[in-house]
């Protein structure tokens, strides 16, 4: 299993080109399977997500083709992949497949609302709680699918089709909303979405869909009203910048000092995020094609965070955010409110000599002035990068083990730090 080496204590100074998201990148190649014609998705980032994805679609008969790149294309450009799912032959997602990734789960939408049964195992994903998927069987239930649990497998049926029907979350669920609105676009009548998730990767697979030929209202806000169409076509469609990659260099870069320009992505995802990292006294500033990060001289204050949905403080950026409180002047609380197990980098960075305690889903982190280097263990992938900007500021070197959540999330992680002068560098073990 590979390892990172980081020898912390140099400033981040240049351009992070940021991917395409995966978390939007996801649901829309799963989207792939609602029509039998092509669907072109461009900026898609190169992850081991997004490959082992594309074995879950191949196994239901799903063709892709990566497109090759295009005259003066950079490397950093994403990919673009076309999927045409005009042949599925099996409707089985199974385990060994499955059980990799939380999102690889959502394939039972497209599937019971196209070809009227699915039989998908139970998901895997970041090991942050216990996760389940009751809230996205209720939708499918709410849309006429009957839903057994079978040798861990979830088998949903139709007889006739899916009929339009009123699916009230009773939390915000983001897996739960992509899964009602993938059933809902080719279900029979209306279907209306209460206390929908209005995270942008929602947002993006609707304006997807809509290309498609769906019809959908209200995508961002927390109601949704789908009126069902009988088919739908192929489309183009460019996936969204990942504000998680994003707001992890922001992080980074207050984290070590320094000015870099995060381009190809957008300040209006992150808002929240954005608005903590400036009352931590670094400079945020919004441009046209990104944002540019700067701190310089002065140390970083302690401020407290709960995280939300969206518009919310995301949950996927709590660990990172943790990370760089290590180091602040003073004592800061973090309430983690959607996963109850997602402190699991806290042990890990007490390694590098942070101060932390638990008290229920909150971490009271007091900063302490240096870090140093020490062997640790990744454990998910939000955790895992807490441990890297933790260790680009600490004293000597730190070796990230397990790596392999990394890849799961950032593309060319140490590529793009290496060029803003970190020292970084991954070991083949
Ligand atoms: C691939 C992807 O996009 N993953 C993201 C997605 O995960 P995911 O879609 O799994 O997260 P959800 O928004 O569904 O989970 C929110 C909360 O609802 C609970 N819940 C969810 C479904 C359900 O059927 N029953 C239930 O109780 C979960 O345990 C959790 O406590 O949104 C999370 C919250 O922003 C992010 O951290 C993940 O990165
Ligand atoms: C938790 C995450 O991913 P997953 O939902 O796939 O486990 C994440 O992207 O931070």
């Amino acid at each position: 299993m590979d390892r990172i080496h980081i020898v912390g204590g140099q400033p981040l100074n240049g351009i992070i080109p940021i991917s395409g998201a995966k978390n939007a990148a996801l649901p829309l190649m799963i989207a792939s399977l609602l029509t039998g014609e092509t669907l072109e998705l461009s900026n898609v980032p190169r992850l081991a997500d997004v490959a082992s994805l594309l074995r879950i679609l191949g196994n239901h008969g799903v063709d892709h083709m990566v497109v090759g790149k295009r005259p003066g294309q950079t490397t950093e450009a994403g990919q673009t992949i076309r999927l045409t799912a005009s042949n599925v032959i099996d409707t089985t997602a199974p385990y060994d497949l499955v059980s990799t990734m939380r999102a690889s789960f959502w394939v039972i939408a497209p599937l019971i609302a196209r070809f009227g049964e699915a039989r998908v195992s139970l998901p895997g994903g970041c090991a942050i709680g216990t996760r389940p998927v009751d809230l996205l069987l209720m939708a499918l239930e709410t849309l006429g699918a009957t839903i057994e649990i079978d040798g861990g497998y979830a088998v949903a049926r139709t007889k006739n089709g899916l009929r339009g029907g009123e699916i009230k979350f009773p939390k915000v669920t983001v897996g739960g909303t992509h899964v009602a609105l993938m059933a809902a676009v080719l279900a029979h009548g209306t279907t209306v979405i209460e206390n929908a998730a209005r995270e942008p990767e929602v947002v993006d697979l609707a304006a997807c869909l809509t290309r498609m030929g769906a019809r959908i209202e209200g995508a961002g806000t927390p109601r949704i009203v789908i009126e069902g169409v009988s088919r739908l076509s192929g489309a183009r469609h460019e996936v969204l910048p990942d504000r998680i990659e994003t707001g992890t260099y922001a992080m980074a870069v207050a984290m070590t000092g320094g000015d870099v320009t995060l381009e190809n992505t957008r300040a209006d995802l992150l808002h929240s995020a954005l608005d903590i990292l400036a009352t931590t006294g670094t400079e945020v500033t919004p441009l046209d094609h990104g944002i540019r990060v700067r701190r310089n001289g002065h140390g970083v204050a302690a401020v407290d965070v709960t995280t939300d949905p969206f518009p919310g403080f995301p949950t996927d950026l709590q660990a990172q955010f943790m990370a760089l409180m290590t180091r602040a002047k003073g004592q800061s609380r973090i309430r983690e409110t959607i996963f109850e197990n997602r402190f699991m980098h806290v042990q890990e960075l007490a390694r590098l000599g942070a101060k932390i305690r638990l008290e229920g889903d909150v971490a009271v982190v007091d900063g302490v002035e240096r870090l140093k280097g020490a062997p640790v263990m990744a454990t998910d992938l939000r955790a895992s990068v807490s441990l890297v900007i933790a260790g680009l500021a600490a004293e000597g070197e730190t070796q990230i083990n397990r790596v392999y959540h990394l890849d799961r999330g950032f593309e060319a992680l140490e590529a793009k730090l290496v060029r803003c002068g970190a020292e970084i560098r991954r070991e083949r073990v």
